[in-house]
């Protein structure tokens, strides 16, 4: 429940939030293609959200603007009822507006109908409403968007234009929800930071922090959403004091068959700055890392060298282990590398390996599967569900099944750790959407726990400087970029990542 002091901020935000939206739809109005003279019609839902729309329209009224309020449901909080009163104009039922041809083709209706609070399936006479409008402006959320997952009911209108109030909400960032909200314009809200948390408890969904942005202690162990960016976590500087040594050691298991992935791997963990990489591969199989990376230290496994050989230097504590892996290449290293407590990134075949047995992974600091791989472990049909419509929640609770950081990737992203943090990565590019490119990034999460980085900020850390990496490779190369192009950014990625979170 929230308590009477955020409570008594409520109808000041309502306020702030549809004056902030009617701002937004006056100064970005010709960039959908209205005229002064263009109509608005406001479709006002019975809750917080109708409330919004009916604040909107009285300052679009007082902007002169040819405003219509259209009504699908009586309000039924106070705050909509008060926002209700205070709109002097018409309010037409949803059953008696006829809409002419011209005003779908050339106004804008606002959708004001449900935001935060939608849940279930979406009526269909608002939702045929909306969608007779050529041009659409959503309070929140597009109608049917499900502001935590960004999942979408049949019949959702796309809009061109969300007003997102005071903070990002995860709906607005994870597809399928992101298409349908068109731009996402942020409308500047006064919300005393001690409120948040109210605030979080009295809508049903969440929004997202930024990266400064300071959880209560009463929020540990809770679901909680931040926007990764530099300052969410932060990179250790160069110092004079470094050695190859405190900028961390990576050892990547490297496979007798698939020598690429485990070659990306090093490549990401060399470049994204670690002092020392390390490659331990059977014997047989080494002279392709031997020629490959003359940085690179290549450890030939042979009966007298063993695994175990290699993990009495204590200095060799973060371990990649998957990409190129067989099965068989896991089983005789990850249990290994975890008996000897080290920190390990389990990728690609480690993944395929702890297919329908989650639990084979407990005890790795950062598993990152993309949703293919992520359908292999977690097979069950509520965590199949999950991915389908709810990737926060989905990669939370894998976080939690197997106690380890998930790094649930795809083109947004998302970093869960067991105690419910939850970040969500918006800063990358379609680029990145070519092989090997998830085994670069398995090697600059190794660069970053070897740094000293505690799992969750570490994985954030990597997937950010892979994002950014991959937005400048993009750049570099038309938007058609390989995984070594990605690799090859990471240094300037790291540079930028230390500047801005200084600023942060
Ligand atoms: N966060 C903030 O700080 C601020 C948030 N603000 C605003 O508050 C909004 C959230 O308000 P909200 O909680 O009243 O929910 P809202 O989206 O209006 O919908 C609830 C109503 O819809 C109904 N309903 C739901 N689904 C339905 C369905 N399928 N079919 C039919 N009916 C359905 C539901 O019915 P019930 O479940 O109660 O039967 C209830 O009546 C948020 O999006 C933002 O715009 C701002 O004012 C300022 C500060
Ligand atoms: N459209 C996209 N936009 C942004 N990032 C993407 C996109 N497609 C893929 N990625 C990123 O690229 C990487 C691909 O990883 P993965 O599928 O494991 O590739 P591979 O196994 O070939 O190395 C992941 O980090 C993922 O988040």
């Amino acid at each position: 429940m929230m308590d009477k002091a955020a409570g008594a901020l409520l109808p000041a935000l309502m306020e702030q939030a549809g004056a902030g939206a009617a701002r937004l739809l006056l100064e970005r109005g010709p960039e959908l293609g209205l005229g002064e003279q263009a109509r608005v019609v406001v479709l006002a839902g019975p809750g917080n959200n109708g409330g919004d729309g009916y604040v909107m329209a009285r300052h679009l009224a007082t902007a002169r603007r040819d405003v219509t309020v259209v009504s699908a449901g009586e309000p039924r909080t106070e705050l909509a009822k008060a926002a209700r009163q205070a709109w002097s104009g018409a309010v037409i039922p949803l059953a008696s507006f006829q809409p002419d041809s011209l005003l779908h083709a050339e106004g804008i209706v606002v959708d004001a109908l449900f935001g935060a609070g939608f849940k279930g399936d979406l009526p269909s006479a608002p939702a045929a409403f909306l969608q007779g409008f050529k041009h659409r402006m959503a309070l929140d959320m597009p109608s049917g968007v499900d502001g935590l997952s960004g999942d979408c009911a049949p019949g959702v209108a796309p809009c061109q234009l969300t007003a997102a109030f005071g903070r990002l909400r995860p709906g607005q960032l994870l597809l399928p929800g992101k298409a349908v909200c068109g731009v996402v314009k942020a409308v500047p809200m006064t919300m005393p930071p001690e409120s948040i948390q109210a605030m979080e408890d009295a809508f049903p969904a969440a929004i997202l922090r930024t990266p400064t942005e300071p959880v209560p202690a009463e929020a540990e162990g809770l679901l909680r959403f931040f926007h990764n960016a530099p300052g969410l976590w932060r990179l250790p500087l160069q110092t004079p004091l470094d050695n190859k040594y405190t900028r961390g050691v990576v050892s990547v298991i490297g496979g007798g068959v698939m020598s690429g992935a485990g070659r990306l791997s090093l490549m990401g963990a060399r470049r994204s700055g670690c002092g020392l990489a390390r490659v331990a591969v059977q014997a047989q199989s080494a002279m392709i890392y031997i020629l490959g990376a003359a940085g690179a230290i290549i450890d030939e496994l042979t009966p007298s060298v063993t695994l175990q050989t290699l993990l009495e230097d204590k200095r060799r504590h973060t371990w990649v282990c998957g990409p190129g892996l067989t099965s068989s290449e896991v089983m005789a290293s990850f249990p290994v590398l975890l008996a000897a407590k080290r920190q390990v990134v389990a990728d690609a075949g480690t993944l395929d390996w702890a297919a329908g047995a989650p639990e084979k992974l407990r005890g790795a600091a950062v598993i990152t599967p993309h949703a293919g791989e992520f359908a292999r472990v977690f097979n069950t049909p509520r965590m199949l569900g999950l991915l389908k419509r709810n990737r926060p929640l989905a990669a939370l609770e894998a976080a939690r099944l197997t106690g380890a950081v998930c790094v649930l990737k795809g083109s947004d992203s998302v970093v869960a750790a067991p105690d419910g943090r939850v970040a969500i990565n918006t800063h990358a590019s379609d680029g990145l959407a070519t092989a090997g490119s998830g085994d670069v990034l398995s090697g600059v999460v190794g660069t970053c726990l070897a740094v000293g980085m505690a799992p969750w900020e570490a994985a954030c850390a990597a997937v950010w400087l892979h994002g950014q990496a991959g937005q400048a490779a993009s750049a570099r190369e038309g938007g058609w970029p390989l995984a070594e192009d990605v690799a090859a950014e990471l240094g300037r990625a790291r540079g930028l990542a230390t500047t801005l979170q200084q600023a942060g």
